[in-house]
């Protein structure tokens, strides 16, 4: 086992700066899944991951999902899926993870273009979807390229399931998963699922994560006038859309976090000994929350309830309103309509449907009490269910055994605060373990603006995901 890690470790850093160069022509393609009109650019990065797996002789599938729900003439991105290795004898690993990215503009404030990678002195190598999740897709591909030149056996099967829309709710892949882990399906024969698209907790310890919120997103409309008015000739006289909005937006959450809506709270599973036990050992520190946030506004001054609300507590965040003035300058309009957007990430007992029932009776209740003349509606535009499982099983063992055996520590186990709505779905729909695996680290800032992947975790991370095969089939010989 080991000599053969380290031909490959050897071959990851000799083939690094070709690694770098490739996730340099991923993250030049705009893949941003929230834009109808970059999606071709989805299109392409999926047609790059398909050339580049061929390369590396895996056998791959471009699968259609049709066209996306509620939107006329648009379709959906691909589904990438692939297989390497087909042996009877060896364990089937299920990878997943997306290859879409969030919107960024230079006008958001990035120091550098968000689609061109920007690699500094430190090793720090800037660029939109770099951590989330082309990094960790593409260490995938690494990791069957250094074997293959290192001449060394991939000792597992790999499935490899990578889409295109993660970052929009993963529109039509719950079926897909549903339809492909059936008898016949390309997923039948998996015996583990492993996701890389989440962080480590600070910048020095891997960790291996076993739970994620779920996610569900509104809109609140609210219009009034035909169309968009002077606020000189008009204000005082009309009743504004803005005003309601900024209002009933006001109402639902409070400064430190305590989401206002009645029944929300109340859903949350109560925290046991055991699990309150576990926070104590992970290492984490009032000051990795400051070098996320970049600032000290944390809400809670201690690391226990820290981590609980980002991790077992629902939270209510208010994201943007479209159709408002958001421009330099100080343009005097009274917008005509303004639509809202905020989500609730959930946790255990939440159920989706009732959190959307209690939102929008909330919101409409709120909006009757200002009298207004105006018209309001509230949406869900998606919903992604959170998850826990047990880091009791070979898959998280492989996985441990493999950070320590790159990085020299045990992993913290932990929970993560984001969502990737189709864990749950490959845990269903395939009756077998997922683990995430991360790459990357808390100072990442995904979905923020500089979003970066350290080229230490992008190539240690490369070597752990390979690692993490070889420990796979290790724990196989145990049993
Ligand atoms: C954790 C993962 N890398 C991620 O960023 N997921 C997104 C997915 C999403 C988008 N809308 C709802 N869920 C996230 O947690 O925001
Ligand atoms: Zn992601
Ligand atoms: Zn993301």
């Amino acid at each position: 086992m080991a000599p053969q890690l380290d031909g490959y470790f050897k071959q990851v850093d000799k083939l690094s700066e070709s690694f770098v160069d490739r996730l340099r022509e991923a993250v030049g393609i705009p893949s941003v899944s929230a834009d109808d009109k970059r999606r071709p650019d989805v299109v392409k990065m999926s047609e790059f991951l398909v050339s580049e797996l061929k390369a590396l002789g895996a056998r791959v599938e471009s699968r259609p999902l049709g066209l996306q729900p509620g939107k006329k003439d648009l379709y959906l991105p691909p589904v990438v899926v692939a297989r390497y290795g087909d042996s009877p004898d060896k364990r089937t690993l299920l990878l997943y993870g997306h290859y879409d990215v969030q919107p960024a503009g230079k006008a958001d404030g990035w120091a550098t273009d968000p689609f061109t990678l920007t690699v500094d002195e430190k090793g720090r190598m800037y660029g939109r979807g770099s951590t989330d999740d082309k990094g960790p897709v593409l260490g995938w591909l690494n990791a069957i390229q250094a074997h293959k030149e290192a001449g060394v056996e991939i000792p597992v099967n790999l499935l490899m399931c990578f889409e295109g829309m993660e970052e929009s709710g993963s529109e039509g892949l719950d079926d897909f998963i549903e339809r492909e882990a059936k008898p016949g399906g390309f997923f039948e024969k998996a015996d583990a699922v492993c996701i890389s698209d989440n962080y480590w907790l600070g910048t020095e310890k891997p960790c291996l994560t076993y739970g994620l919120r779920g996610c569900n997103y509104y809109s609140v409309s609210i219009s009034g006038p035909g169309q968009d008015l002077h606020s000189g000739i008009f204000g005082g006289s009309a009743q504004e859309p803005m005003t309601d909005l900024v209002r009933v937006l006001g109402k639902l959450v409070d400064t430190d976090g305590k989401i206002q809506i009645p029944g929300i709270n109340e859903m949350v599973a109560p925290v046991t000994e055991e699990e309150h036990s576990l926070y104590a050992d992970i290492s984490y520190t009032m000051d990795n929350l400051y070098e996320s946030l970049g600032s000290k506004t944390g809400v809670y001054s201690n690391k226990e309830n820290t981590l609980m609300a980002r991790w077992r507590y629902p939270s209510l965040s208010v994201h943007g309103i479209q159709g408002a003035f958001s421009d330099q300058g100080a343009k005097t309009v009274i917008p005509a309509k303004v639509i809202g957007k905020f989500s609730i990430r959930t946790v255990p007992d939440m159920e989706s449907d009732k959190v959307d029932q209690l939102v929008f009776k909330y919101v409409k209740d709120e909006f009757a009490k200002l009298g207004s003349k105006n018209t309001i509606s509230a949406e869900l535009i998606h919903a992604g269910n959170w998850w826990v499982a047990s880091p009791k099983h070979w898959n998280y063992t492989a996985a441990g055994r493999a950070v320590e055996k790159v990085f020299g520590v045990k992993p913290d186990l932990t929970r993560e605060g984001g969502s990737i709505p189709v864990t749950l779905t490959f845990e269903k729909a395939t009756g077998k373990n997922v683990l995430l695996l991360p790459m990357g680290s808390s100072t990442d800032a995904a979905h923020s603006i500089n979003e970066k992947l350290d080229r230490r975790n992008y190539i240690e991370g490369t070597k752990l995901l390979g690692a993490y095969l070889h420990y796979v089939a290790e724990e196989q010989m145990k049993e």
